[in-house]
């Protein structure tokens, strides 16, 4: 169906812009620079970790994949989230009930490889009633990014990215956790390359430009 066939467009078009970064590193110092690739040859390894119910968070992450050349993991709960788990307006719905329990730590399915590897870590979720999804609970005490950077953002119907990422700071102590970013639905790769370039991550910045004398 119309789906399918949607999802490999998607896929494709991902491959696409993974060998479009990759060209200018190729191809010497010539013509004109490309600021992705600024990024992508800076040599710090960068993971995009999110969780999204329903996609827009990984819509964001897609991007933040392609501006950056980073590594992209998807934190899937092992039960996964139905419509009717996510259905806010019930009281007692799966995701209401585990954003009001505090000890709530809902599964991941699969694992990440070698967390202590990336120097930044772009961590995505949903805003759930105004916090970080439990699962991010999970995720943070499943995993020792030690001192690296955690740089979070998430997409919500218009809350703000408001407390939920500070909630997340004691679980990686030792990171270094900069403001977090909230983006809508249907944020563009553009609006998330500019932010990415405003950010204060000195691993991350190539200088394109000669040193001037004097
Ligand atoms: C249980 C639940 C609670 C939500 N709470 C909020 C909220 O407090 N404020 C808000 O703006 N949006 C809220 N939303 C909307 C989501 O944040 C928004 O749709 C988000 O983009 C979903 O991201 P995803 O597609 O990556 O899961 C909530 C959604 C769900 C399912």
């Amino acid at each position: 169906g119309t789906e399918v066939q949607s999802r490999s467009e998607q896929t494709q078009s991902v491959q696409e812009s993974e060998a479009y970064v990759s060209i200018p590193s190729a191809s010497s110092e010539a013509s004109e620079p490309v600021e992705d690739a600024d990024i992508a040859e800076s040599g710090a390894n960068i993971l995009v970790a999110y969780f999204s119910a329903t996609g827009n968070t990984e819509n964001v992450a897609r991007h933040l994949q392609t501006v950056l050349n980073a590594e992209l993991y998807e934190i899937v709960a092992e039960e996964p989230y139905t419509s009717e788990d996510l259905d806010y307006n019930n009281e007692s719905c799966r995701a209401n009930q585990e954003q009001q329990d505090p000890d709530a730590r809902p599964a991941i399915a699969g694992t990440l490889e070698n967390p202590e590897e990336y120097d930044v870590v772009f961590l995505g979720y949903p805003i759930w009633w105004g916090g970080a999804p439990k699962i991010l609970y999970t995720f943070l005490e499943s995993y020792d990014f030690g001192d690296a950077t955690i740089v979070p953002f998430c997409t919500s119907g218009s809350s703000g990215i408001g407390s939920s990422a500070d909630d997340l700071q004691a679980f990686a102590e030792n990171a270094t956790w900069l403001e977090g970013q909230r983006f809508s639905a249907g944020a563009s790769e553009e609006e998330v390359a500019s932010w990415v370039e405003g950010l204060d991550l000195p691993m991350l910045s190539v200088s394109a430009e000669e040193p001037t004398a004097g």
